[in-house]
């Protein structure tokens, strides 16, 4: 326990001048605040320095002197002295709180609006927690870097200054004394930073390592997976183990150089001694005063208790500039789809989709769509289909511009995508994914996304048109009936079916759907197909299609294969050409359509 190992080898952190030029915008709004704590920075560093200069006087001149009311002229002075700083210092940490939370709050703001921005790629590949543990952990560990780091340097420094420059104005042969045991204590105490920041890093990566598992198999999914694969004692095992090494290092951390620590005030201890020693010769030789050395004692603490907080000081602002370069890291992140400069609002949103050419790859190397070119008339139904893999969702993802294809374009009426601003687009698209995603909320909360507000008129007519208000009804609190995490107390034909709702109410001109894989019993079934009609009806949609009826509805086939669109055309046709869709109608419908 208290082992040390130095490693000085620390990664050195980012001190450009962009960087620190960086970092000092962010407190510039609140450069008057700044200026008023540095003014109470340096008054109570003076005010500090009147009580041992009081006692002096007290020692030197009242006592003697049997002076009465100098004596309690002085010892008010000094409990005035006292009682000033403590009053100025409640300023200070209102002022210390009041900055650096208006730069965590400025942060957050900045940070969430930066990552909606960020394109749905990154979402994909960002690992779980950690844009909670970003927006969270880091930014508000900033707070500490003008709370602590910034004023704590400052006020170290000034309080420093100001005690050795007295020190030296009073005798400047003790002050050499009193100086002489700072580099004693000032070595050990840098090395003891350097491993409790190693240390806390170490801890730190281990209790993010247990958030991650945490995250993982006590969500809802993870839950479930873990339960269905019965990995309970596995998942224990490796909670544990990663549990007990956060422990270990976090008793390391706390016992980190405490032997130093031991040394440290032995050390320390040492200054006065040599004070009381060179002070009382010099005393002898009638060369200063007792309350002299009873002042320089009480000043020296003043001294040696800076010059460790400062010494440590490099490992407060590595530590900070670490926090500020992981969050600019996020905000160097470039949001890939954004407005173009001359973008403007789609028009007509129902004149038909086209796609010219597109290829578009996730990987470089790996294309996932090529050279894809198909119209969907304005108001028809153009189905999807091809085996899975193929591309029909990242053909869907195209036109709401969640991903920009590497070449081609698509246009809607005669206007590419990309002239036009994405609002304009988005809203006039109505997404209906497999896996409807459903907040944690009442019915109507999640119904009420898609618009803001709405009258309960317009959300019960579309929950009619979409056959689920009945249902909603049967519920014992109707439309304030709690969904569950992502919608789990409802069936999957329930959430598609609430989503279609959700989508009417947003009535845009462009439908896109995923139709669910997994079978839903009859009834359900039926009534998803009829919300469904409701939905696409002179509706431009494109449907990602899984059942006979919707593909026998299509104006148009698409099948889709290997990132290409191999055949087109009407159910009929595509049959009597013998080829792919004939083949994967065998496979999927076959028996199906025989029974
Ligand atoms: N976010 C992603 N990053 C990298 N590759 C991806 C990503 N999403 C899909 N892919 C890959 O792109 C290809 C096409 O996927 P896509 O989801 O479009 O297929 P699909 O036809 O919709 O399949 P399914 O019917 O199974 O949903 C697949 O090879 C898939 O592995």
């Amino acid at each position: 326990m208290g082992r040390m190992k130095f490693d000085d080898s620390l990664e050195k952190p980012d001190f450009s001048k962009a960087m620190l030029l960086r970092i000092y915008r962010y407190f510039l709004p609140y450069w008057k605040q700044t200026l008023v704590v540095l003014a109470i920075l340096i008054l109570t560093s003076l005010l500090g320095l009147l009580p041992p200069l009081l006692i002096q006087q007290i020692v030197d001149h009242a006592l003697p002197g049997k002076d009465l009311r100098m004596l309690l002229f002085l010892v008010t002075a000094s409990l005035g002295a006292t009682v000033a700083s403590g009053l100025l210092g409640v300023l200070q940490s209102y002022l210390n709180s009041f900055i650096s939370q208006n730069i965590v709050y400025d942060m957050k703001n900045q940070m969430y609006r930066h990552l909606q921005d960020m394109p749905l790629q990154f979402f994909s590949n960002v690992k779980q927690g950690e844009v909670i543990t970003r927006m969270t952990s880091d930014i508000s560990g900033i707070q500490g870097v003008f709370s602590g780091t910034i004023v704590n340097f400052a006020s170290n420094l000034l309080v420093l200054i100001s005690t050795a420059v007295t020190l030296f104005l009073m005798n400047w042969k003790l002050a050499l004394v009193s100086v002489l045991v700072v580099p004693l204590f000032v070595a050990p105490t840098r090395k003891m930073g350097s491993v409790r920041w190693k240390l806390a890093k170490q801890t730190q990566e281990k209790i993010s390592e247990q958030n991650h598992i945490i995250e993982e198999t006590l969500s809802l999914s993870g839950y479930m997976l873990m339960k269905l694969f019965t990995r309970e004692d596995t998942e224990q095992s490796r909670f544990r183990e990663v549990s007990l090494a956060t422990t270990r290092l976090q008793i390391r951390e706390s016992m980190a150089g405490r032997w130093f620590m031991m040394l440290v005030s032995t050390f320390a201890s040492i200054g006065p001694m040599l004070i009381y020693l060179y002070g009382g010769f010099l005393f002898i030789q009638g060369e200063i005063t007792v309350g002299a050395i009873i002042a320089f004692v009480a000043l020296l603490g003043r001294l040696y208790s800076p010059v460790g907080q400062l010494t440590n000081l490099y490992v407060d602002i590595k530590r900070s500039v670490a926090l500020f370069e992981r969050i600019f890291d996020y905000f160097d992140m470039e949001p890939q789809i954004v407005d173009n400069p001359n973008a403007v609002p789609l028009n007509d949103a129902n004149s038909g989709i086209e796609f010219q050419n597109v290829s578009f790859a996730y990987q470089q190397g790996k294309p996932a769509l090529r050279d894809i070119s198909f119209k969907a008339e304005p108001g028809t139904m153009t189905a999807l289909v091809g085996p899975s893999g193929a591309g029909k969702t990242t053909i869907t993802n195209l036109i709401p511009r969640l991903y920009e294809p590497d070449s081609g374009s698509i246009r809607i009426g005669s206007a590419d995508i990309t002239s036009l601003t994405l609002k304009s687009l988005r809203s006039n698209i109505g997404l209906v994914t497999q896996d409807t995603y459903l907040f944690n909320g009442t019915i109507r909360e999640n119904l009420l996304y898609a618009v803001g507000e709405t009258d309960e008129n317009k959300m019960i007519e579309a929950c009619k048109a979409a056959y689920i208000h009945d249902f909603i009804m049967e519920l014992p609190d109707g439309y304030d009936t709690i969904v569950g995490n992502r919608g789990i107390k409802l069936s999957g034909g329930e959430k598609q079916r609430i989503s279609i709702a959700r989508v009417l109410l947003k009535n845009p001109s462009i439908i896109i759907m995923d139709e669910a894989t997994s079978s839903l019993d009859t009834v359900s079934e039926y009534y998803v197909q009829e919300a469904m009609a409701v939905l696409l009806s002179n509706k431009t949609s494109l449907v990602i299609a899984h059942r006979l009826s919707t593909i026998l509805a299509a104006d148009n086939i698409l099948v889709v294969s290997d990132g290409k669109v191999v055949e087109e055309g009407k159910h009929e046709q595509l049959l009597e050409k013998n080829g792919v869709y004939k083949d994967l109608y065998d496979k999927q419908f076959g028996k199906k359509a025989l029974a």
